[in-house]
């Protein structure tokens, strides 16, 4: 929300409001059933859907933009369709083919990696049954969500060096360990005579959990940036990060229902031309069990048609958060109304 936006009464939010839990079809993230906020808003559907364990400050730039995107007017859109990804969780290798039959015609796929408890083996093995899915055409991700330290990174990337990965995504936790991978990778592509492919790293938790959304891509520490609507505080805002970072972005989202994917829709629809550096990670209500329109906004020929869904009262009452998460949901938006309506403290200003 630009500044001289005015947020909504709370009065007005909450009369919106509605609280789901859905489950997922597969552990993602160690998460088994998907809470959010869905607003009906007069824009239309809007999401509100901050993982739980978030604390406010973090959550009131999630809260700006699903009020953005519920109650002001969008940028206009650029394209009608957006290519997306097939997102892959930390499952065994066996278990890919039947993931990837729930992103139909997707043509990139980023895969989970780093994941607790496992070892570099079962990424391997992973990454390399997606790379015999979908052929030697076929643009391969990973994603590390900062599970890596600058040397396990190292490793790990020589060893998935043989699958051409498209990029690596946020491979270690902090700015100046991406950059130090950065660093590295290329010296081992220096170094090579030349056969070995060049690892580029995007930055993902780097800008949408940071303080400052733009010191990675001036720190020289990332290729691309992965940008989501929710945590960047709306479609708006998420743009003007992207106009001063100068770098390619790729579009994602947070596990959010269709209400929450229309925004990343809008997001990339709206992104200059030449600046989206291939498939969006916006494909990912085939990982729910359910949601929250009778007309979900999945990948169809590898991409998604830009549009806002259309809320199910139906499906709402079927995923109703039971009570005491509907309360806590709500509270937790009185509070982060509550900082975004202070603008001394409004979070992320600049
Ligand atoms: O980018 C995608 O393919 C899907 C979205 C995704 O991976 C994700 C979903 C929820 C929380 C974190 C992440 C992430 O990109 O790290
Ligand atoms: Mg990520």
């Amino acid at each position: 929300m630009r500044e001289q936006d005015p947020v909504p009464p709370l009065a007005e939010v909450l009369a919106a409001t509605r609280v789901v839990a859905i489950p997922t079809r597969t552990r993602f993230r160690g998460i088994t059933v998907r809470e959010a906020a869905i607003l009906d808003a007069p824009q239309g559907a809007s999401e509100f859907s901050p993982f739980p364990e978030y604390g406010d400050a973090e959550a009131s730039a999630w809260l700006a933009a699903a009020l953005d995107f519920g109650w002001a007017e969008q940028p206009p859109v650029l394209r009608e369709r957006i290519e997306v990804n097939a997102t892959v969780p930390a499952v065994p290798a066996a278990e890919v083919p039947a993931i990837l039959s729930r992103f139909p015609g997707c043509r990139t796929a980023k895969v989970k990696v780093a994941e607790r408890g496992q070892s570099l083996a079962d990424d391997v093995a992973r990454v390399r049954a997606v790379r015999e899915a979908l052929g030697p055409e076929a643009r391969v991700r990973v994603d590390a969500n900062g599970g890596w330290t600058v040397t396990e990174a190292a490793t790990a990337l020589r060893a998935l060096a043989e699958f051409e990965l498209d990029y690596a995504e946020q491979p270690c936790a902090t700015v100046a360990e991406l950059a130090e991978v950065r660093r590295q990778t290329r010296g081992q592509v220096a170094g090579d005579s030349g056969s070995a492919p060049t690892v580029r790293i995007a930055a993902d938790e780097s800008v949408r959990k940071a303080a400052d959304p733009l010191a990675v891509a001036r720190a020289g520490a990332a290729d691309l940036l992965i940008v989501k609507a929710q945590p960047l505080g709306g479609v708006r805002r998420a743009l003007s990060i992207v106009a001063e970072a100068g770098l390619p972005v790729v579009v994602s989202s947070a596990l959010d229902t269709s209400a929450g994917i229309a925004m990343g829709l809008r997001l990339a629809s709206a992104l200059p031309e030449g600046l989206l550096a291939g498939a969006c990670g916006l494909g990912t209500v085939a990982l729910l069990d359910g949601d929250v329109t009778a007309d979900p906004l999945l990948p169809r020929e590898g991409s998604i048609a830009v549009r806002r869904p259309a809320l199910d009262g139906a499906a709402l009452d079927r995923f109703a958060a039971p009570p005491e998460r509907k309360r806590w949901w709500r509270e937790r938006i009185a509070r982060c109304h509550a900082l975004l309506a202070a603008p001394a403290r409004r979070p992320h200003q600049r």
